[in-house]
């Protein structure tokens, strides 16, 4: 058995030279999947999108297959609800833009197979079927708005399809709307007007209450509650506030008391909505938290209609207990011509206006198209609701370490053999960086895709590569070797190891017989520095061949040969060794595939004992 202790020897054939073959025929077909193929893009997010790492683009767009291709390769973004103006010339400056409003649920299914985004507001509900039906191509969805409960998250984050929104454009107009509501509802303005305009002239009945001193109850202190909360301070209100996540002393600093759900709602004698619609704040206003309020309470919603029971709000309007309501949200959007809300006198509605100002139609409109044309282009969105966000200078700094996890992973699942069945992956990088200082989840995923790819159809990105390994009952672990000295670089090296299984090039499995692989980035080029026991070195830039054989000198020369008869054009090569004239494991790093029978004739040379051929 080798020992641990190999040492390994770099012999240099030829320098790096660029994985670019315009002869390929991917360049002729599929266009815009084909940059991915060409330069083995990490592409984090979204495996088809023009993303061309450490490459010169003078020399690109020199080339003239490519350059027609990258005219022709626009992406289509499909806008199925009214944007602004400057969000949709941004987006047709980089995509084909098909602006369809109204579509049913079957039409929306059937375009969307042709669309690489899609953008909606609250309209348009976005479900598995609409995943589906994308096949595959869809690969963001822009929300212009704040609330994302009309997208199927989760069938999103199962397709690969990254899912951005724009949290913040609309946050003034959503405040503003709320506190003109509040207004509206406590002098009876949206009744007395329609009372006038029926000719009545009726002073004594639209007499209304007071603001200034009465107490508001923010349920949901975010974005836009907090908001909500300066405004009403300003009008005098006392304020306090519910929210489980928020922290106390933002609220304090707007001279709000962050308290609990009973004691808002039992004290209050307004009660304004700010949370989310999930399965916790779906119909939490219902009977038994109406039976706790002050008798009289006046509540408004500007956040989603489902977060109240409906049914028991009228109830609680009809015996008096809610005095008033004022709606700008509904369970069902538009509600049913009969909705006993919308009909009854004590209630002010508006048909989900709170984003609706040309200011903020304007602002979300930009941020969604940036979000969306980033994403397009590869980029990790800052506003990405179902992956995690990695902050541009992060992902510069990891992108060698990407590339080198991914192909680590793809180097691992083919030193498997057949049956094997793999389990549990281990993911080791040792850094000097302070573990709070290296986010891995990118280099995960990539190492997830680089497993999962070659056995299977699915197509991975960070999106979906969590979801999908543990679909498939792989576990990935990771664990951290902290070194001494000063973290110049991020990572030092990464490390894949696969217990219980067997490996069809046995020098892979290390002394515990686990498959290891290790790989580090070299001048910005990531390489292939250990497979088991013994040491090696090669860049990981197009095809490997590991031959374990017993060292003895010409060896190195003859598989050469076996290679340049053929055509093979072999870029690295470096023989790991235990000690001199013991056995040795070579890796020779190729640009082409190798015919069968030229592998057939390496395999024959009598000091090779085993070896294998490694597709990146
Ligand atoms: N009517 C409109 O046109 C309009 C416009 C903008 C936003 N909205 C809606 O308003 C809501 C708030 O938007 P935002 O931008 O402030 O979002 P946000 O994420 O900034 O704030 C939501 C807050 O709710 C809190 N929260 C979560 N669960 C809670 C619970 N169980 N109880 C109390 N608080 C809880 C969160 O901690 C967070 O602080 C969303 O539902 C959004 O869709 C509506
Ligand atoms: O969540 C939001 O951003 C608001 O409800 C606005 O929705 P809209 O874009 O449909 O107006």
């Amino acid at each position: 058995m080798a020992s641990a202790s190999a040492t390994a020897k770099a012999i240099s054939f030829s320098t790096q030279s660029l994985p670019l073959n315009p002869k390929s025929p991917l360049v002729k077909s599929q266009p815009f999947v084909s940059f991915k193929n060409l330069y083995r893009s990490p592409s984090p997010f979204l495996g088809q999108a023009l993303r061309i790492p450490h490459l010169p683009l003078t020399s690109l767009s020199q080339h003239p297959d490519l350059q027609i291709r990258a005219v022709d390769s626009k992406p289509t973004v499909l806008v199925a609800e009214k944007l602004g103006q400057a969000g949709l010339d941004l987006l047709r400056s980089f995509a084909n833009v098909d602006c369809s409003y109204n579509l049913s649920p079957e039409e929306l299914c059937s375009k969307i197979s042709l669309c690489d985004a899609l953008i909606v507001r609250s309209g348009t509900k976005v479900t598995k079927e609409v995943f589906e039906a994308a096949r595959g191509r869809l690969k963001v969805v822009g929300r212009a708005g704040v609330g994302i409960d009309n997208v199927d998250l989760q069938a999103a984050t199962e397709y690969g399809c990254l899912v951005v929104n724009a949290p913040t454009a609309n946050t003034v107009a959503a405040a503003e709307h709320a506190i003109a509501m509040l207004a509206a509802m406590a002098r009876n303005v949206a009744q007395a007007d329609a009372s006038m305009k029926a000719g009545k002239w009726q002073r004594n009945k639209y007499v209304g209450v007071s603001l200034v001193g009465k107490t508001l109850a923010v349920m949901g202190f975010g974005k836009v509650g907090s908001e909500v909360a300066r405004r009403a301070k300003g009008l005098g209100m006392h304020v306090i506030a519910h929210d489980p996540y928020a922290p106390a002393d933002r609220a304090r600093a707007i001279g709000a008391e962050l308290v609990s759900f009973d004691e808002a709602i039992s004290t209050a004698d307004f009660i304004s909505l700010h949370m989310p619609l999930t399965p916790t704040t779906s119909k939490v206003f219902n009977d038994a938290s109406f039976a706790k309020m002050k008798k009289g309470v006046r509540i408004i919603n500007v956040a989603r209609g489902g977060v109240i029971d409906e049914d028991a709000l009228v109830r609680a309007l009809d015996s008096g207990l809610v005095a008033q309501a004022a709606l700008d949200v509904f369970t069902e959007e538009p509600p049913p011509k009969d909705n006993k809300l919308v009909q009854h006198e004590n209630v002010t509605v508006t048909p989900h206006l709170g984003a609706s100002t040309v200011e903020a139609q304007e602002g979300v409109a930009i941020e969604i198209a940036e979000a969306v044309v980033g994403a397009l282009k590869g980029e990790l969105a800052a506003t990405a609701v179902n992956a995690p966000m990695v902050p541009a200078e992060v992902l510069s700094e990891l992108a060698p370490y990407v590339v080198l996890a991914e192909k680590l992973g793809r180097l691992a699942v083919q030193l498997v053999a057949g049956g094997s069945g793999i389990q549990g992956v281990k993911v080791v990088y040792t850094s000097a960086r302070d573990p709070d200082d290296l986010d891995t989840r990118l280099l995960r995923a990539m190492v997830t895709k680089g497993i999962l790819e070659p056995i299977s159809s699915v197509f991975i990105n960070l999106v979906n590569a969590d979801f999908t390994a543990k679909k498939r009952g792989l576990r990935i672990s990771e664990e951290r070797v902290i070194l001494n000295g000063s973290p110049e670089s991020p990572i030092e090296s990464i490390q894949i190891h696969m217990a219980n299984v067997e490996s069809k090039f046995a020098s892979a499995l290390s002394e515990s017989g686990e498959i290891r692989v290790e790989g580090r980035v070299k001048d910005g080029i990531p390489h292939f520095t250990r497979v088991g026991p013994f040491s090696v070195d090669v860049s990981l830039e197009g095809n490997v061949i590991l031959c374990r054989q017993y060292d003895q000198p010409g060896l190195i020369g003859r598989v050469g040969n076996i290679l340049a008869e053929q055509n093979v054009n072999v870029n690295f090569m470096s023989v790991g060794r235990t000690a001199p004239g013991k056995q040795a494991i070579m890796a020779i790093g190729v640009d082409e595939e190798p015919e069968k029978e030229t592998l057939k004739n390496i395999g024959e040379v009598p000091a090779i004992e085993e070896f294998v051929f490694l597709k990146l």
